[in-house]
């Protein structure tokens, strides 16, 4: 039951913001919503989107559509989804335009952004929250939702509601004290970003392959060992705990595909977000996602030579170096990097 009306704005119109944004919005028709995007964007989204998902959902929706960050002096919550190396010019525009005691829920992957978000903006509430899900966009104006999942956020009041009003829709929203064990869970997830991008498939393709899921096991191995060395317990936030999935991605092709790919009703053409951002030439994450698991491991005097291995693989692709590589190419460049 929505109470009081509130202006929640996204900030970032993309794969995230537009598919959580606009399932909220529909969801909570008594409040306002207000995507900020490019001006690219939102000239694709002048005859609205729609909204589909591995269930059969297809919705069309018109989004209010702002292009300067004008609309954050109204805002009540603002929702921050730009991506990681987006994060620091977006504080300098929350700064500027929204009101001191106005809350921002970063929808980031990663722990770093909202770490950024806290230091920048002291006085400011700053609420975390994940996705679980994996949203894609499929031509100029629709975005798909191809994974199962939902969204974890900081309890909040405003979050409360929201979460009551978007119960059993595409983007349930699930409230919980403590983000950071969650953070950490989803990390463990988004480990497989890179191997995703590095092999240049969907995800499906790249995970019904062993060799691929080969380096996923020892890369999510290898984080866990870390994280339990440096005391701390990630959320399951998966279809199963951390520790099962390292032993289901080490199963033969045949089991996976048909135990966990199934349960997880991954999208024929779902690709990480990691994967987008080689398309479009753009900086990745890679320094919130493994970079965080090596520099974990620095600070507590471990090693961390898998996870080292992705970030320069990364890196050098972000660079102009090989972006494709087979399974056992990338088994061996990671040993040969370890
Ligand atoms: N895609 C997915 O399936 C998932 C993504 N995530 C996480 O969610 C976050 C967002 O990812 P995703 O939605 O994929 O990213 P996208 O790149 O699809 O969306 C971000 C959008 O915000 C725009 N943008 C950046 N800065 C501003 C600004 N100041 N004002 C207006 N628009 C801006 C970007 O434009 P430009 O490119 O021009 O900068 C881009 O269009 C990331 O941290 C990602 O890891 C989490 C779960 C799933
Ligand atoms: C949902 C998941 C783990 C995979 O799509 C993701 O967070 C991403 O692509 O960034």
């Amino acid at each position: 039951m929505i109470h009081s009306p509130e202006h929640i704005v996204i900030l970032g119109a993309g794969a995230v913001g537009c598919f959580v944004g606009a399932t909220w919005a529909i969801a909570a028709p008594d409040w306002r919503f207000t995507l900020i995007a490019r001006p690219h964007l939102a000239q694709d989204l002048a005859g609205g989107m729609r909204l589909t998902d591995y269930d059969g959902l297809d919705r069309k929706y018109a989004p209010q559509i702002e292009t300067t960050p004008e609309a954050l002096r109204s805002a009540t919550l603002i929702v921050l989804t730009v991506k990681g190396p987006a994060t620091q010019a977006a504080i300098a525009q929350i700064e500027a335009h929204a009101p001191a005691d106005v809350p921002v829920l970063t929808l980031q992957n990663g722990l770093e952004p909202a770490r950024l978000l806290k230091q920048s903006m002291p006085d400011r509430e700053v609420l975390t929250g994940t996705v679980t899900f994996n949203v894609s966009r499929q031509g100029k104006n629709q975005w798909h939702k191809g994974s199962r999942g939902g969204v974890f956020a900081n309890e909040h009041p405003i979050l409360r509601q929201l979460a009551e009003a978007a119960e059993g829709g595409p983007a349930e929203l699930e409230l919980v004290k403590d983000m950071v064990p969650v953070q950490w869970g989803k990390l463990l997830l988004n480990l497989n970003n890179a191997v995703n991008a590095l092999s240049g498939l969907t995800l499906r393709e790249q995970l019904s392959q062993r060799t691929y899921r080969r380096v996923l096991a020892a890369s999510i191995g290898e984080a866990l060992d870390i994280m339990e060395y440096a005391a701390i317990l990630p959320m399951r936030v998966g279809a199963t705990t951390p520790q099962a999935a390292v032993r289901l991605l080490r199963l033969p092709d045949f089991l996976f595909t048909n135990i966990a790919l199934r349960i997880q009703k991954m999208d024929a053409h779902a690709r990480s977000s990691m994967a987008d951002d080689f398309a479009a030439g753009r900086l990745t994450e890679i320094d919130d996602l493994n970079g965080e698991i090596v520099r974990l491991a620095h600070e507590k005097g471990v090693k961390a030579p898998v996870n080292a291995a992705i970030l320069k693989l990364v890196k050098l692709a972000e660079n102009g170096g090989r972006r494709q590589y087979s399974g056992p190419e990338l088994v061996d460049a990671v040993k040969a990097r370890g």
